[in-house]
């Protein structure tokens, strides 16, 4: 797969995990927490390649695909198999698939009862159960599916759970199920990833809109995503964003299973490079080249904060969030704040004129581009005769002017959205802006290493409401 070398909730999970240890692990996003619990079970189900072996719970379906990927991934070449089993997806289907007798399945709860109940899926031989992104699990209220999950799986089994953020809950969980956990977190400054630059934007409502074209206009990131608070407000936005010209595409729990494979593959190719999304793409997702997260309306949580800009910077790459807050909602931001243990920056509205430059910046990039591949052979004579009525100056304005997009102004209202309730929180530490932009910078650094070894951070987590996106 091209690993280098193991990531830091890699090197200390996985060799407990090998000697059957029941354990919880935390890490950052994009850390590679799928490997570390990946590596370990395939391990384990190698030595004894007989019917279904171990099951990964994920919360999402996406996800569940893209874990059952990379477990696939994993075990290449060798006769071990991973099935992904999802709602939305035709059950007789998935029951064809089954009896090609995979030793691994990743499930979403609802789903994988359902298999339960009718009995094509058996967990009466089970070695290890995985819950990944356990917290969001029990937040969308599958606690009683877990249980009845526990309860059919041979008690001496193995218990894996991660995420990158493990609220108090868990610990429930933890007591009541498993056999005295290792608690492994990778100690770091903050939650979120150093390498992702957080800034906000403080907006009336109905500016968002204009204000969001503007920044893409001024960033042009590779690939973005834009977080929206209910299904709607995504539904709206997407087409708002077609409308003015730009290639986006919304994802959330109301479309269909064969709509949202679609969304998320054109995304993943590049073919749409805006996805729209609700809280359902803020956890586990792995996709290469997104450099932008920006939160429309701001999330409920300091959890879903977390999630939601670790869908960039993964990896060791770099990656720019930005949220937008309306003024009632700006204590709320300070909470996120607190809980994540970092600033995030305050940022003008960006103006028209920026917005402009930038589309002439990337026109000025295309006609560099264009210079560098050389393939010109065919103009040349043409430039020649144009340079001999008009100053290259202005032929080379023109020909900017044409290829720099028009910034496009087309109305557009969305319905308004109430603005987040803030569960009144007052700093209660007193801890001063200067400390934190002290604690910022720190645990800067290329690669793994480096940067996820950092002291965490305490935090205070509101209590949270039930997501009303899935
Ligand atoms: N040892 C490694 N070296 C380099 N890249 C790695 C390594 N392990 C995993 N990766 C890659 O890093 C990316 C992120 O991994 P992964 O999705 O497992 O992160 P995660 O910790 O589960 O994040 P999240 O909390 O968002 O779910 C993936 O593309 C994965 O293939
Ligand atoms: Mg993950």
């Amino acid at each position: 797969m091209g690993f280098e070398e193991p990531t830091p909730i890699q090197e200390k999970t996985i060799p407990p995990a090998l000697e059957g240890k029941d354990l919880i692990g935390q890490a950052q996003t994009g850390t590679g927490k799928t490997a570390a619990f990946g590596i370990p079970i395939i391990n384990k189900v190698m030595t004894r390649p007989e019917g279904l072996q171990a099951v990964v719970l994920a919360p999402t379906r996406e996800l569940a695909i893209q874990v059952a990927e990379e477990l696939n991934r994993i075990s290449d070449k060798s006769e071990i198999h991973c099935l992904p089993i999802y709602g939305g997806q035709d059950i007789t289907r998935q029951i064809r698939a089954l009896k090609k007798k995979p030793q691994i399945i990743v499930a979403t709860p609802g789903r994988l009862m359902d298999h339960m109940r009718r009995k094509t899926i058996r967990l009466q031989e089970i070695q290890v159960l995985v819950l990944d992104e356990a917290d969001e699990m029990l937040n969308m209220g599958f606690y009683e599916d877990v249980e009845k999950i526990m309860e059919e799986t041979p008690k001496q089994k193995q218990i894996l759970l991660f995420s990158a953020t493990m609220p108090r809950q868990i610990q429930n969980l933890a007591n009541r199920f498993m056999n005295e956990p290792l608690l492994i977190t990778i100690k770091a400054k903050e939650v979120t990833i150093p390498l992702v630059e957080q800034h906000y934007i403080e907006v009336q409502e109905r500016d968002k809109f204009d204000i969001l074209c503007r920044l893409i206009d001024i960033q042009s990131p590779e690939l973005s995503i834009v977080f929206g608070r209910t299904k709607r407000r995504v539904d709206e936005l997407t087409e708002a964003l077609k409308k003015r010209g730009y290639f986006a595409e919304g994802i959330h729990g109301d479309l269909t299973q064969g709509k949202r494979d679609s969304v998320l593959r054109q995304f993943r190719s590049g073919t749409v490079d805006i996805l729209v999304a609700t809280d359902v793409a803020a956890r586990g997702l792995d996709i290469t080249g997104v450099t932008h997260v920006y939160n429309f309306d701001i999330p409920q949580d300091s959890e879903s904060y977390v999630h939601r800009i670790g869908r960039t910077g993964r990896a060791g790459q770099s990656g720019i969030a930005i949220s937008f807050a309306i003024p009632r909602e700006l204590e709320h931001l300070r909470s996120i704040e607190r809980a994540t243990n970092r600033k995030i920056m305050r940022m003008a509205i960006p103006t028209i004129t920026e917005a402009a430059e930038g589309q002439q910046r990337l026109a000025v990039e295309k006609v560099l581009r264009t210079v560098e591949k050389s393939e010109l052979q065919n103009y040349r004579s043409m430039a020649k005769e144009l340079l001999g009525r008009e100053d290259s100056v202005t032929l080379l304005s023109a020909a900017l002017k044409l290829l720099t997009k028009d910034t496009d102004q087309t109305p557009i209202t969305l319905s308004p959205e109430a603005p987040l309730r803030v569960r009144g929180q007052r700093n209660p530490r007193g801890r001063s802006d200067r400390q934190a932009r002290q604690s910022q910078g720190q645990g800067k650094g290329k690669g793994f290493g480096k940067s996820f070894n950092k002291y965490y951070g305490k935090k205070d987590r509101p209590n949270r409401q039930q997501p009303s996106y899935h």
